[in-house]
């Protein structure tokens, strides 16, 4: 059973356009999984923790065969083999993936919530989401819809 799911990468330290490209190829590479399509590049005002760097966001889309908490443990697997660090909740990073969407499964777990609880907020999603999955449907309304009422005040797209 094969299904699409939705992709979050982001981080503000090092180089991080080069992360996000190795992220996804190790993602592509794991059995189960093939992007089948990636956002462009946006430069991002960070969320959460805002006395940071700016971001570099992007989303991708997976065709997979895993149920969405084999796919999360695939993300969490590619960032532990980048050496992500956990230093602060919601602070500085090289590289993060954040499972958005898998088909239409819905998950409220300690460990999973799909679709992202707090994904129809970020701007740093939902626009370069809107790239890729304009009519995907969250909560009632189209990506392209959440996006616009979204703050876009700032974000640019690098690529
Ligand atoms: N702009 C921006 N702000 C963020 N705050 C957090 S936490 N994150 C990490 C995503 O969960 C980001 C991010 O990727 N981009």
């Amino acid at each position: 059973m094969s299904a699409q799911a939705m992709l979050g990468l982001g981080g503000n330290i090092g180089e991080v356009k080069a992360q996000l490209a190795d992220a996804l190829r190790r993602l592509d590479a794991l059995d189960g999984c093939r992007i089948v399509a990636v956002s462009r590049l946006y430069r991002t005002p960070p969320w959460g923790v805002t006395d940071q760097a700016w971001f570099n966001n992007a989303c991708a889309a997976v065709q997979t065969t895993l149920t969405p908490e084999a796919l999360l443990e695939a993300c969490l697997s590619v960032e532990r083999a980048m050496k992500r660090e956990r230093i602060q909740r919601w602070g500085p990073r090289t590289v993060d993936i954040d499972l958005l969407t898998c088909g239409e499964e819905q998950r409220a777990s300690q460990t999973l919530s799909l679709p992202h609880p707090r994904m129809t907020e970020r701007a740093f999603v939902l626009l370069p989401l809107k790239d890729i999955a304009p009519d995907l449907m969250i909560a009632g309304h189209s990506v392209a819809h959440w996006a616009s009422l979204s703050q876009t005040a700032g974000i640019e797209p690098i690529t």
